[in-house]
């Protein structure tokens, strides 16, 4: 579905991503964690078309790609309300609006009916990182890239957004790419992780088994989550 092949990306002498090789079949959601500045937006950019590499070559056979960016503020129109910002893409393209989806999706993700009349600078981050989301799955992509899309929720509404997009990962057959900082966020939602430093995937671990890590900067982040989530079950 996604073969991403020798790729690299310069900017002037930067190498932002070095070399990377990544094949996403159609039934597998990934995860791409690494620190600030190790390429993780470039490599979104480069699957959108928004950049092109510099080097390697991407095929795509995927029916539908969407995306929520991390800078979820500058990604929707101020002056629209929210209403008006979801269903614009409708309008676009002059498509049927579900509405009884909409309200069902809007529970799902813990947003009251009444944020539709706000306007952006109404909402709060969280709330309009919400907002991003369901407008995104409105239009039923095959693949959703969410670039570090759940970053300005609590641990209490992440919990409802992740238990979400489970369900349409398994009802509705929706792939994730999610690239992140946050490996507990990663493990609820992903078959697998590749773990990005420097520009380069040094460590590529199945879910079920990161406990294989072989990586001292692999190992140091899934220790920080286990030592979390048994905090949390305490
Ligand atoms: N348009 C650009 N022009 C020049 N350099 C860039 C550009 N975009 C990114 N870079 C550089 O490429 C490297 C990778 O940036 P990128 O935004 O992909 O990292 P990231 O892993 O997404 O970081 P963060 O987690 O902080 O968002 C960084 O060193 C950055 O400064």
């Amino acid at each position: 579905m996604l073969e991403i092949i020798n790729v690299s990306k310069k900017y002037k002498t930067e190498t932002a991503l070095d070399n990377i090789n990544l094949s996403i079949d159609s039934s597998t959601s990934i995860a791409v964690i690494g620190e600030s500045g190790s390429g993780k937006t470039t490599l979104c950019k480069l699957i959108l078309d928004i950049e092109k590499p510099s080097e390697g070559k991407i095929i795509k056979n995927i029916p539908k790609i969407n995306i929520v960016f991390q800078d979820y503020r500058s990604s929707v129109n101020p002056l629209f309300k929210v209403k008006q910002i979801i269903k614009e893409p409708f309008w676009l393209e002059k498509k049927f609006f579900n509405e009884i989806k909409l309200n069902k999706f809007l529970e799902e993700l813990n947003l009251l009916p009444n944020i539709l009349d706000k306007f952006p600078h109404e909402l709060s981050g969280g709330q309009l990182q919400r907002v991003c989301i369901l407008r995104a799955i409105l239009a039923k992509p095959s693949f959703l890239i969410l670039d570090e899309a759940l970053n300005a929720l609590d641990i209490f509404t992440k919990n409802k957004v992740i238990t979400f997009l489970k369900r349409l990962k398994k009802e509705e057959n929706l792939n994730y790419f999610l690239i992140t900082h946050d490996l507990q966020v990663a493990s609820s939602l992903c078959d697998e992780i590749k773990i990005l430093k420097k520009g380069k995937i040094i460590e590529s671990l199945k879910i079920n088994s990161l406990k294989k890590a072989q990586n001292s900067y692999t190992k140091e982040l899934i220790n920080s989550v286990i030592f979390i989530k048994e905090k949390n079950e305490k």
